[in-house]
């Protein structure tokens, strides 16, 4: 079993439990209130920032230079085509101006900066890839089972859905894989436990939109 088999397998009860939330079911039934995707959005465009620097910052560490380069290009696409989504959608769904970060996105940004600030770089990457791999696999689930053919969100459906993304997420994966195998067991372990950890905060994230938790 590959290393991110195996993480996979650990988070798959996670996994279940966020394609199961009201958040997730109603963005595909296109019946969720404006005023939560609101929320979620200005929470995500503060989070993407701090996401682009963990990126960077993990580029910065990597051993090899294939992956220096593969993460600063993560963090440089975080920040520029992610935010101009938001951008975008931020007139669209009538938002204006930034926010500070709530409790969840606040505890999830901090734990990734300093996971890439202070722990072993494999354990970093470890940390940043649900971000990618639960968005694809949370994307494709909603892809697939959408029946509104004037879903108001359907673009962000088809932004984590799409191609272009799936490569990003491969490419992330095929990193941790690496890694993963040039580690001891103890460090392939620390990557679970880091996987596990940002996965929950992926539930939390949305989960906390859902019921608009402010400080
Ligand atoms: C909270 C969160 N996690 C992940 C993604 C996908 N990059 C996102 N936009 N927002």
């Amino acid at each position: 079993m590959t290393w991110s088999e195996q993480a996979w397998a650990a988070i798959e009860p996670i996994y279940q439990s966020i394609t199961e939330m009201p958040f997730i079911l109603e963005l595909q039934e296109g019946t969720l209130p404006l005023e939560k995707f609101q929320f979620y959005m200005i929470q995500d465009s503060a989070y993407l920032e701090h996401f682009g620097r963990a990126l960077a910052l993990i580029g910065a560490r990597a051993d090899g230079i294939d992956d220096a380069l593969t993460f600063m290009r993560f963090g440089e696409n975080a920040i520029v085509v992610e935010n101009a989504l938001h951008a975008s959608y931020f007139s669209d769904f009538g938002i204006s101006g930034r926010s500070a970060m709530e409790p969840a996105c606040h505890h999830y940004v901090h734990y990734l900066k300093s996971t890439a600030a202070l722990e072993p770089v494999e354990v970093a990457m470890a940390a940043v890839l649900p971000c990618f791999w639960i968005y694809k696999a949370v994307g494709d689930h909603i892809y697939a089972g959408q029946r509104a053919a004037d879903n108001p969100y359907r673009r962000w459906i088809d932004t984590y859905a799409g191609e272009d993304f799936a490569a990003s997420v491969q490419q992330a994966i095929r990193s941790c894989d690496n890694a993963a195998a040039a580690a001891t067991e103890v460090m392939r372990k620390r990557m679970i436990d880091a996987f596990i950890t940002a996965s929950r905060l992926e539930y939390n994230f949305w989960d906390s939109a859902y019921r608009l938790v402010r400080w």
